[in-house]
């Protein structure tokens, strides 16, 4: 079970090209390709599944919106920074 962070531990964790909006933290990846975000979704759904920890997403043209948080706590957690970060790994 994680903690929920602190405003201060959230600012310093959140990744790079990442925002907080409210209780949840958000970045819209950019695509090439309607495809390319599409397979985006899919392989940061898996990360998901495996983390079993899920965020929104929104599938646009060219674009994919993340949203990430904690709903069993309410708010941010490190599941959250960590998932954020897996997902930008596998952002090329
Ligand atoms: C029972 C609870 O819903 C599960 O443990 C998981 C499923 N996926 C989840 N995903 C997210 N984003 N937050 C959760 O609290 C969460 N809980």
């Amino acid at each position: 079970m994680a903690d929920l962070l602190s405003d201060d531990e959230i600012a310093a964790q959140l990744p790079d090209e990442w925002e907080r909006d409210g209780d949840e933290i958000t970045r819209t990846y950019e695509f090439d390709a309607y495809l390319d975000g599409v397979g985006f979704a899919a392989a940061a759904g898996g990360l998901a599944q495996e983390a079993f920890h899920h965020p929104e997403m929104t599938i646009g043209w060219r674009e994919v919106e993340v949203r990430l948080t904690t709903h069993d706590e309410g708010g941010i957690t490190g599941n959250d920074i960590d998932l954020a970060e897996r997902f930008d790994e596998i952002y090329e």
